[in-house]
């Protein structure tokens, strides 16, 4: 089986890169990636060595088309992850957010039918839980399900969701062997230390507060990536085209109850939360059902369970200073230090 993936560098891309090959010897893999700020190939260098004939990178952009259909023309399988990721970056600039997720999206597809008019080729698009807006924090009975309608509400959620409505446009006009995944909040390692559990465990580690936004009421359902991995993997081999799988780790947490079990992980108080003004539009709840991936495809999130996953992410953190000091003290710094003081003044 060969996999071309998009966006294999960032967070979990590198882990479905690592989990694909591990557990699938009769696997190769591509991997196409701009390699923007949230790209790493340190993330995959131990890969690059151990599986010399099954893995190959490409640098590259999702909106070079001709680049695009040579590579899905080797491939079987491809899986779509390449994206602007955060929620905080697009309140500020929405622009790349269109460029890469929509416009992106778009020439993956253009790509995608030149390079296979008969519609052989299977595509997973990977996608969040976010396009379908939030939850009131006062009804724990409602959950996103695969036919909740679309309300996003951030750039970002704006910007996933009209690639959605494009991949969904293309199985319905042009019968492109797709299936879209719809995932909630991911944890583990190799995550840009942008996202709230990176951020606060490596602000700990070097002896700095954690921003909780708002009241901290907000909540998150938290999955752990290589659970998220094996849901797509299934989902391109086994998933139906045409269909939608929601995937979550039934595993809701606000984020003031996520902050103490960070800071009882790292042997810290409460001294260590700072409270900064809200994120603007800020999701009150996500929560997935997702029994139909669990019905149709066997699925469970196995690897989620808290205290232990989040513990295992922690140390993986305190035990991986090369892969995040690098990047904590370059360009990002400056991003996160400007972020930070803004948040703090509340401006
Ligand atoms: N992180 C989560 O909790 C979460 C949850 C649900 C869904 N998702 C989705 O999963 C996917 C991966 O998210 P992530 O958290 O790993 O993001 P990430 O920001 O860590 O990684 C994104 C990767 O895409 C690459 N990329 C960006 N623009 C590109 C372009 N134009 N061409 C080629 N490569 C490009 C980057 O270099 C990076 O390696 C995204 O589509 C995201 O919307 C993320
Ligand atoms: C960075 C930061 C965040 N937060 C809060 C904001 C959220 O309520 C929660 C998680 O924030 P984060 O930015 O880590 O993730 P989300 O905004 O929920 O979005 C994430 O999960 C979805 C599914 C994706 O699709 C996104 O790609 C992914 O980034 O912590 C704080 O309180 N302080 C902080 O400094």
């Amino acid at each position: 089986m060969k996999i071309l993936i998009t966006g294999g560098s960032g967070f979990i891309g590198s882990n479905f890169v690592r989990f694909a090959l591990e557990s699938r010897s009769d696997t190769s893999l591509v991997n196409l990636d701009a390699l923007t700020y949230s790209g790493n190939p340190e993330s995959l260098r131990d890969i690059e060595e151990r599986f010399p004939e099954r893995y190959r990178f490409v640098h590259g952009d999702i909106r070079d088309v001709d680049q695009m259909t040579s590579l899905i023309a080797e491939a079987d399988i491809v899986i779509h992850m390449a994206a602007e990721s955060h929620v905080d970056r697009s309140i500020i600039d929405g622009r790349p957010f269109i460029e890469t997720n929509v416009l992106g999206t778009q020439c993956l597809l253009d790509a995608l039918r030149q390079a296979d008019p008969d519609n052989n080729k299977r595509l997973v698009h990977v996608s969040t839980d976010e396009v379908y807006g939030d939850l009131p924090l006062d009804r724990p009975d409602l959950l996103f399900t695969e036919t909740t309608p679309y309300s996003p509400s951030s750039p970002y959620s704006a910007s996933k969701a009209s690639s959605d409505h494009l991949v969904r446009a293309a199985i319905h006009t042009f019968g492109i062997n797709a299936s879209i995944t719809n995932c909630s909040n991911n944890f583990g390692p190799y995550q840009f230390p942008e996202k709230v559990i990176p951020l606060f465990v490596t602000n700990l580690l070097q002896g700095m507060k954690v921003p909780l936004y708002g009241d901290g009421r907000n909540v998150r359902d938290w999955l752990h990536v290589i659970d998220h991995c094996e849901a797509v993997l299934l989902v391109a081999e086994q998933g139906k085209a045409g269909e939608t799988y929601n995937i979550g780790g039934n595993n809701e947490r606000s984020n003031l109850e996520l902050t103490h079990a960070i800071l009882d992980i790292m042997g810290h108080d409460e001294s260590m939360i700072e409270y900064v003004e809200d994120r603007k539009g800020h999701d009150r709840r996500y929560a997935i059902d997702a029994s139909k991936i669990q019905r149709d495809l066997g699925w469970e999130p196995s690897r989620s369970a808290w205290p232990e996953a989040l513990e295992a992410t922690c140390n993986w953190y305190r035990d991986n200073t090369a892969w995040w000091q690098r990047i904590r003290s370059g360009e990002y710094r400056q991003y996160y230090e400007q972020q930070y003081a803004r948040k703090q003044d509340g401006v």
